[in-house]
């Protein structure tokens, strides 16, 4: 598989095949949402998009990253949203990388969005498909945010290699920037436990596939099937 990791403003040409990386925290509270039963996640383009999304569809969970701000339902925590109840509704997501890189490849066949807490089934889905090509969108950092690099590393190396060691890209990913700046409280909005809820690994069974449906780009999970749990032939 030929892989290739860029920053958002790196991406010159809609790829074959994306992955796109935020670990802390778009992509990890996406997958949270899933799990806590969201059934679509609208990535918006801007606050304004997300609020008129909002005000159009009341129901709609309107999320963004900073602090909690007028109009929206609550904010870019894994901590802070997984005691939220959010069966059968459409979370709105606008966040500073995440949903921006996400939106940079939406001209894309396919666009999978990841953290580690997908990355089993994200690598699965990759060796599925048997994808030629990956271009790995580091969103973080202007492509040097090193949580999401090593994640896109760790899972372009578990495409090939399934019994990689995590340990390492985990370790990196510990010791970024975001990782600091979330235990330090210099980003906001943030639950104590976000940056332990970011680096487990394979929380979630599921991928999460963005496609664009009219207008907007939504992101739903994939359940992807381990050869286990496949019935013998
Ligand atoms: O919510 C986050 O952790 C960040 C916000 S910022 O980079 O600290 O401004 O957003 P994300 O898009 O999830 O990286
Ligand atoms: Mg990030």
């Amino acid at each position: 598989m030929d892989t290739r990791f860029l920053g958002i403003a790196e991406l010159v040409e809609a790829p074959s095949v994306a992955v796109v990386v935020d670990v802390m925290r778009a992509f990890t509270v996406a997958a949270w949402a899933f799990a806590q039963g969201a059934e679509k996640i609208v990535l918006a383009e801007s606050l304004d998009e997300a609020l008129a999304l909002k005000a159009r569809h009341p129901n709609w969970v309107a999320l963004k990253d900073g602090p909690p701000a007028p109009g929206f339902d609550t904010v870019n925590s894994p901590g802070l949203l997984r005691s939220m109840d959010l069966g059968g509704r459409t979370v709105v997501q606008k966040t500073t990388a995440g949903t921006v890189g996400a939106l940079a490849v939406k001209e894309a066949p396919l666009v999978l969005c990841a953290g580690f807490v997908v990355a089993e089934a994200t690598a699965r889905l990759l060796r599925t498909r048997k994808s030629d090509s990956v271009t790995f969108v580091v969103t973080g950092e202007d492509g040097q945010a090193d949580e999401d690099l090593a994640c896109a590393q760790y899972i372009a190396r578990r495409v090939t290699e399934a019994g990689t060691d995590a340990a390492e890209f985990l370790r990196r990913a510990g010791e970024s920037r975001a990782a600091a700046e979330l235990a330090e409280g210099v980003r906001q909005g943030v639950h104590p436990d976000d940056v332990a809820l970011c680096l487990e690994v394979d929380r979630f069974p599921f991928a999460m596939v963005a496609t664009l449906e009219g207008s907007l780009m939504v992101l739903r999970p994939l359940a992807v099937p381990s050869p286990a749990d496949e019935d013998p032939v």
